[in-house]
Parts: structure tokens; sequence; C-alpha cells
């Protein structure tokens, strides 16, 4: 397999509170290949913004990156200046973030607003023939270039936070439940503009989200976060067909079927508190098979080629869904 264009290795960023850290990504390592998109998946609160803003270097006070390495094409971006950051953002790694839709300033043209993102990397501003190129890309009609954002519709407005993504060809794109705030016949039509836009660009994505069926059909793999930790990766087949953490499988059967698209629909939500997570396993007081073994440390080991998991009962527990 050719190099990852990401590496990202024991990457935790922690948030300061009152009472202590709260512990949102710990020791996350994984990799993305290019042209693949890894999703990135597990409810709300397991960390998966803040595993992304540690990649972009976007952590906000009262966070802050306390370990790990992000490689991108060699470079590890932790160790970048703060300039040469900058200079790294949208050129090279994209974001689309939570939200985008509404992050749009109300007060400029679309066509303005995708120009100032050239312009600002390029020092030029975009040509028309650019700006349309782009919206011809992602499915715009030329009618909106003059107009503002409150004209258009939502599935419109996402379309101009891909452009502007796409604008300056990255490496890397970022798409934090992109498509969540839409409903659910603009969302797949909005994700079908993003698979289209990543195949024809062959650019790697890492794609954030709730919708176990929705990922099902974009992303090459899976990872899944709990609490902070990623417990398991593995291709999107060898996820649905035969999970091998508890919790995989647990998000697995909250998945009506892989054509019915559902956002994760979980009960119990995540039970210990996050400045102070118990030792060993994540997982164990919400795991069915939890046993004494499980109070000692987890690390991700591979099961079978390309299925990374965290958990020291994986072949005792697997099972097959297909
Ligand atoms: N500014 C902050 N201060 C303290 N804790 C924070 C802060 N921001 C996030 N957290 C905590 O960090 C953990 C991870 O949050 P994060 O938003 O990364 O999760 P997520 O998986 O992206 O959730 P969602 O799917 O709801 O976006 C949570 O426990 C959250 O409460």
């Amino acid at each position: 397999m050719s190099d990852p264009v990401l590496k990202v290795r024991n990457l935790s960023v922690f948030y300061a509170t009152p009472t202590g850290d709260v512990r949102a990504t710990e020791e996350a390592s994984f990799d993305l290949h290019p042209g693949e998109t890894l999703g990135l998946v597990g409810e709300s609160g397991s960390g998966k913004t803040t595993a992304t803003s540690g990649i972009l270097r976007m952590v906000s006070s009262p966070g802050r990156i306390v370990s790990g390495s992000v490689e991108l094409d060699g470079v590890d971006l932790l160790k970048l200046s703060d300039e040469e950051m900058r200079r790294m953002r949208w050129t090279k790694l994209a974001l689309i973030p939570q939200g985008a839709m509404n992050s749009l300033n109300p007060t400029m043209k679309i066509s303005a607003q995708i120009s100032d993102v050239i312009e600002t990397h390029t020092g030029q501003p975009a040509t028309r023939e650019r700006v349309l190129e782009l919206f011809q890309m992602v499915g715009l009609p030329e009618r909106i270039y003059g107009m503002y954002p409150h004209e258009l519709s939502g599935g419109m407005k996402q379309r101009v936070c891909i452009a502007m993504a796409i604008a300056l060809n990255p490496s890397v794109i970022i798409a934090d439940e992109a498509t969540s705030a839409l409903d659910v016949v603009v969302q797949r039509v909005v994700a079908q503009t993003m698979a289209k836009v990543r195949d024809a660009l062959g650019v790697s994505m890492i794609m954030i989200g709730h919708d176990m069926g929705l990922m099902a059909q974009m992303v090459d793999r899976v990872a899944v976060m709990y609490a902070g930790r990623i417990v398991e990766i593995a291709t999107v087949a060898d996820m649905f067909a035969r999970p091998a953490h508890p919790y995989s499988q647990i998000l697995i059967d909250s998945v009506p079927s892989l054509t019915e698209r559902q956002p994760l629909r979980i009960t119990g939500g995540i039970t210990h508190d996050p400045r102070n997570p118990p030792e060993g396993c994540i997982f164990q007081l919400r795991c069915p098979y939890a046993q004494e073994v499980c109070r000692q440390p987890q690390e991700m080991r591979e099961i079978r080629p390309g299925q990374e998991v965290a958990c020291i009962r994986a072949e005792e527990l697997e099972r097959e869904d297909a």
C-alpha cells in the first residue's frame, strides 16, 4: 500500500476544567492513505471533533494538545510555527466544520467569500472563471455568483462550503458532520456531491459522523471512538460484517439497515466522568462482557490484516454478522 498522506500518532487533547482535565482525545493513532476516506464515528462527546481540531491545530482554550504527532506528507504539523501552520490550512488541509453553512459571512457575496479564501493564500483574487469552475464541480448554478448566503437553501450553502474546501486543491479534507443539519434528502444529495468531488480530485478525507448507514456508503475504513479513545479501526466491510469491539457491535446493532439512514441512537451515553476514566479498558463500565482482565490497559492490536481493536477479549467475542 502507498505511504499514508496523514499519519496521526498518540494524539492527546485535553480541556482544563476547575476540577481536572477532560481527556477528550487520548492516544489517537491512525493513518489516512491517498484517495482514501476514513469515517470517524462515535456518540456525542466521544472526542471526534476534538481529535480533528488537534490535527488542524485549531484547539482553543481551555483545550490543549498534550502529546502526539500529526504528519502530513512527512511534515509533523505539531512542530510547525503558527505562520507555517496557517499556510497549511486550506492549501494542504481543509475543514468543512460542523454547521459550516452557518459560518458563511452574511454580508459577503458567495463569489467574494470563495475568492477571499483563494486570495488570502495565493495573493491573487480568484477569476470569475475559477469560481464558476468550482460551482460546477459542486453542482451550484451560475446564478448564485452574486448572491448572499441568506438567498441560498441549506443544501446550496453546504455546497459553497465544499467549494471553499476544494478551492486550493488540498491533500486532505476533514468534514465534520457536514450534512447533519440538513434534512435527509438534502443530506444524501450533499453527501453524493462530496463523494463526486472527492473522486474527481483524488483527495483524502476524514468524515466525522453519527450516521452509520451514510458512513457505510461513503467511507473506505471506519475508526470507532468511545470516550476519547479509538477502540477499533477496520474496513467498512469488516466493521459491518464482524465488528470486533463490543462497542462497535452495539453501534452496528443501532443501524436498522444499511439503506435506511438514521442518526446514531444509543441509550446510556458515556457513563464515566471524562476527567476520571477507568483504569484499563475505556468501555468496561458499559461493556456487557467486562471481566477482571479488562482492567488492564488495552492497546490497539491487529486481529486480522487491516482490523485493529482495543479489546483483549476480541477473538473470543467476535461474531459474524454477514
Ligand atoms: N471547551 C471545553 N471544555 C471542557 N470540555 C470540553 C470542551 N469542549 C469539549 N469538551 C469535552 O470534550 C469531550 C469531547 O467532545 P467533542 O466535541 O470532541 O466530542 P464529539 O464526539 O465531537 O461530539 P459531537 O458528536 O457531539 O460533536 C466531551 O466530553 C466534551 O464535553
